[in-house]
């Protein structure tokens, strides 16, 4: 059988081994450039599979889409899971040795970029075809160690904590390597590109990014800051020993259990969604009022208030359903990340309706 040949319903012998590798690190600090290097030297080394999952390859034409301003953080959010949802779908795929599915509603134009994605890198099939809805997978993501990089600034351990997640499902591997480049030379490098993005938004990133913080997180204890500009080879020993590290040592399942009960007792906890709720209503009111002393219009002010208490009701019910967005810091719900996150939403909805009045 040749290489990307399709191997419908083949079954290997051993479980495939598998990684989930966060790439995170400010926009402009060399991921997506460094992915690259990296896959074609494990590739060419090492005899692994390597996809690389860059999310702006996969996520802008749909977002843009379906939110022709620009998108809500909320929306991203949603974005950012359907595309895990995808994922796993491959995962699936690969553990049982099958054919991937489709999943049964989805945002149609992502799972297309998906799927070139998944293709260009010969791990389905460039002869699957779309109207099946079945994607017979490749040899080589079948027979070899499977790295996937999933390439996106991932600047909060929420956003990373998600994918953690995923991996300890299926008991996969999982390693995170952040991308540590100065400030300046994101700029830098950000004003050289042909569609650079805003310096502010860099800056504001800059300020929120949360780094893996292996010594405070069990669950980012596989994790490996890289230098850049830095040549990567310096880093290489290193780098391969966490990436071998993290395939032969799958995150197991009975640390789910363990950890899922300390979880639901945090969520249950009435006491933080309390605090949540009258945390948030604070929030929501100071903000009515602020709008008011600045002359936002009647009409804006009534619709304002409608869509920021859909947003507070949104938030305390992820958190009544459990949502583990919130619960990366040694499990524990931090009632700060809560209020960090729910105000990046807010003052879009605020500045969504001051633009109005103009
Ligand atoms: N080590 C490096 N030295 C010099 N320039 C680099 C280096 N790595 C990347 N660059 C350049 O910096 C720019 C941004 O690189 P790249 O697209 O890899 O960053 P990124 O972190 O993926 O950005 P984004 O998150 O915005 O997608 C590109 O023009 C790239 O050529």
């Amino acid at each position: 059988m040749k290489m990307g040949e399709d191997v419908r319903g083949a079954h290997s012998e051993r479980p495939q081994k598998l990684v989930l590798c966060v790439l995170c690190g400010l926009p402009a600090a060399g991921k997506s450039t460094f992915a690259r290097a990296l896959r074609h030297w494990l590739q060419q080394e090492l005899g692994w599979a390597v996809g690389v999952v860059a999310y702006d390859d996969v996520m802008p034409e749909a977002v843009l889409e379906k939110a022709s301003a620009s998108p809500l953080p909320s929306q991203w959010k949603l974005f950012r899971q359907e595309l895990l949802k995808f994922l796993e779908h491959f995962l699936l795929a690969v553990i049982n040795g099958c054919q991937m599915s489709a999943p049964p509603s989805k945002t149609e134009a992502m799972w297309k970029d998906f799927i070139t994605c998944l293709k260009d890198q010969d791990l389905i099939s460039s002869a699957a075809v779309e109207a099946q809805a079945l994607y017979p997978l490749t040899k080589t993501a079948v027979s070899r160690p499977l790295l996937l990089i999933l390439d996106d600034n991932f600047y909060y351990q929420s956003m990373r904590y998600e994918v953690y997640q995923l991996a300890r499902k299926y008991s996969l591997g999982f390693c995170q390597l952040f991308l540590d480049c100065a400030l300046e030379t994101c700029l830098q490098r950000n004003a050289q590109r042909p569609r650079p993005l805003p310096a502010e938004t860099i800056h504001q990133m800059g300020n929120k990014i949360e780094k893996p913080n292996p010594e405070k997180n069990a669950w980012e204890h596989h994790s490996l800051a890289i230098q850049s500009p830095a040549c990567a080879s310096e880093a290489r020993l290193k780098l391969t020993d966490l990436l071998i590290t993290a395939l032969e040592n799958p995150i197991k399942h009975v640390e789910e259990n363990l950890e899922q009960k300390e979880t639901d007792r945090l969520i249950g906890s009435t006491n933080i969604l309390h605090q949540a709720d009258q945390t948030l209503r604070r929030i929501v009111s100071q903000t009515m009022k602020e709008a008011k002393d600045e002359q936002m219009f009647p009409y804006n002010l009534k619709l304002l208030a409608e869509e920021l208490n859909k947003l507070k009701a949104e938030f305390l019910e992820d958190l009544r359903q459990g949502n583990k967005k919130y619960l990366c810091f040694q499990q524990t719900i931090d009632l700060a990340d809560v209020i960090s996150f729910f105000h990046y939403e807010k003052d879009n909805i605020v500045r969504k309706y001051f633009s109005k009045q103009h």
